[in-house]
């Protein structure tokens, strides 16, 4: 059961939230929607779930937008903003009751808090509640109908190394038990644990629709550092086509794209270059996100101007 948007647009006035949007979320795998604050995805996730009306285009899951399933809880499970629940309630009393407007047993309300980890405290006034424990009730409501599509705005915010970590478990068995699994973070290392397919977007526009594995590959060129007193000559030698070398301030100090350990090590010996460092450098998945949706940032804070120099391009 398939989430589809076709040329999905939400403008507010005169701003633009989302900007022509095309992507297929499919069952059975995690599709991760990153971007940065402000880029959209609230938005989506609204427009998805009818919450919202787009300016153009459509919507779709399951073939259908949102709002013309007969029985869309069923259909949808979301996670959209935690704490909407009433604060003198129990977590238990909040969820039957929910279970009951909507024709699900007494018994599966059992199962959910069970599934979450929130047994122990199901009887207690939700008002008292962590932020984490918010979050497992507000994920238990969206599992309650034993919904083929799940989608969370931000589950992981605020939570705890064991929440984050409990929420990547459940994301993923999810998804194996072959639902729709479309979750929503700005933190691209956490979707790199979570997710198998990626949606980006900036400034409500699409950035990239991939796999994490290809991603994780196209970010993975090693950037090597070196000390060498003969840096110069060096320099010279291993220039090349694609091959990129700069210096840092240190005249006896290069950095090196393009080429692995291997070859520097390499030819420095065959020239007879002493090198008294070489150490690769993974490029981060944070470092070829940010790259990706530099542009799209709102507010950046101000960089130092690096103070590189090309030798070669
Ligand atoms: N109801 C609204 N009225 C006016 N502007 C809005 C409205 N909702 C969202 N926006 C604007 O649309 C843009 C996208 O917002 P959205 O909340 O969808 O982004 P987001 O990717 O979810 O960001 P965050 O990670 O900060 O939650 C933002 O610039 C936001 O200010």
């Amino acid at each position: 059961m398939s989430i589809e948007a076709r040329g999905l647009s939400k403008r507010y006035g005169e701003k633009t939230a989302v900007e022509e949007l095309t992507f297929t979320v499919r069952p059975g795998t995690v599709t991760g929607f990153l971007g940065p604050n402000g880029a959209g995805k609230s938005t989506t996730m609204r427009l998805i779930l009818g919450l919202d009306r787009p300016t153009a285009g459509t919507v779709t899951v399951a073939g259908r937008p949102y709002a013309a399933h007969r029985a869309p809880l069923r259909e949808v499970g979301a996670l959209l903003e935690a704490r909407s629940t009433h604060g003198g309630r129990s977590a238990y009393k909040h969820l039957l009751g929910l279970a009951l407007t909507h024709g699900i047993p007494r018994s599966r309300v059992d199962e959910v808090i069970e599934a979450v980890g929130l047994t122990g405290v199901a009887k207690k006034r939700v008002g008292g509640f962590s932020l984490g424990m918010g979050q497992r009730l507000g994920i238990a409501a969206a599992l309650l109908a034993d919904p083929a599509t799940v989608i969370l705005d931000e589950p992981v915010n605020g939570l705890d190394p064991e929440g984050v970590r409990w929420i990547r478990n459940l994301l993923k068995s999810l998804a194996a038990e072959g639902r729709t699994v479309f979750v929503s973070s700005h933190l691209m290392s956490e979707m790199a644990l979570t997710a198998e397919q990626l949606i980006i977007i900036g400034r409500g526009r699409l950035l990239a629709d991939t796999t994490v594995h290809d991603f994780v590959r196209s970010a993975g060129r090693d950037e090597i550092s070196l000390r060498s007193p003969e840096a110069a000559r060096l320099r010279d030698l291993l220039a090349g086509p694609g091959i990129t070398v700069t210096s840092d301030d240190a005249p006896d100090s290069l950095r090196v794209n393009g080429l692995g350990a291997e070859a520097i090590g390499r030819t420095a010996a065959e020239h007879g270059i002493p090198l008294f460092e070489l150490t690769p450098h993974r490029v981060s998945l944070e470092d070829a996100f940010m790259e990706l949706t530099r542009d799209a940032v709102e507010h950046h804070a101000a960089a130092p101007v690096p103070h590189h120099q090309e030798v070669a391009a």
